[in-house]
């Protein structure tokens, strides 16, 4: 049976500041982030099960998705812990504000490489990920590829 890519899409908006960049983006500021999310494996191929013809239910690939990373990152504000930011997370996280502190900085590339070990550790065993592609705004994207990281 062939080997087939699915592709499920999801969207979120979440703030973020790049700590010590020298940019605008050094400043807390939001985007609505579009993640995409390929996962490879075999069609069922079994008749009697419920999943017939499927790599994987959307449902299923969706439900992962949102646990792992929609309901965490949606309306939250990433800072890096490692930096002094963390004085600032803390005065918002005592305002009632949802804060999440990461251990890397909050660029689309760092937030990709967390999304795809998080994503890896929930799907079944035959299901690979392929590949993810992150959105940050219109023009701008940073993706994961398995193969690249073999
Ligand atoms: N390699 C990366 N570069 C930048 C990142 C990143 O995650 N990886 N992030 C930022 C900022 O957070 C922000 O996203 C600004 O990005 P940019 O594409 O420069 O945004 P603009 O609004 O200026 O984009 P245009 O569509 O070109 O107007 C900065 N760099
Ligand atoms: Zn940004």
């Amino acid at each position: 049976m062939s080997k087939i890519r699915i592709t499920k899409q999801f969207s979120f908006e979440t703030g973020h500041a790049l700590y010590g960049y020298d940019g605008k983006c050094k400043n807390v500021h939001g985007h609505s982030y579009n993640l995409h999310v390929t996962v490879i494996g075999t069609p069922i191929a079994d008749t009697s099960n419920v999943k017939y013809g499927m790599v994987i239910d959307f449902g299923d690939l969706k439900k992962i998705v949102k646990e792992e990373i929609v309901d965490v990152f949606d309306h939250a504000t990433v800072f890096n812990k490692n930096t002094p930011h963390v004085e600032l997370a803390k005065e918002l996280a005592d305002r009632d504000h949802n804060v999440l502190l990461v251990d890397y900085q909050p660029t689309s590339e760092m937030m990709v490489i967390d999304f795809a070990e998080k994503i890896k550790n929930r799907l079944p065993e035959n299901i690979k990920l392929h590949s993810l592609r992150l959105s940050e705004t219109a023009s701008s994207y940073a993706e994961w590829y398995a193969s690249d990281n073999a």
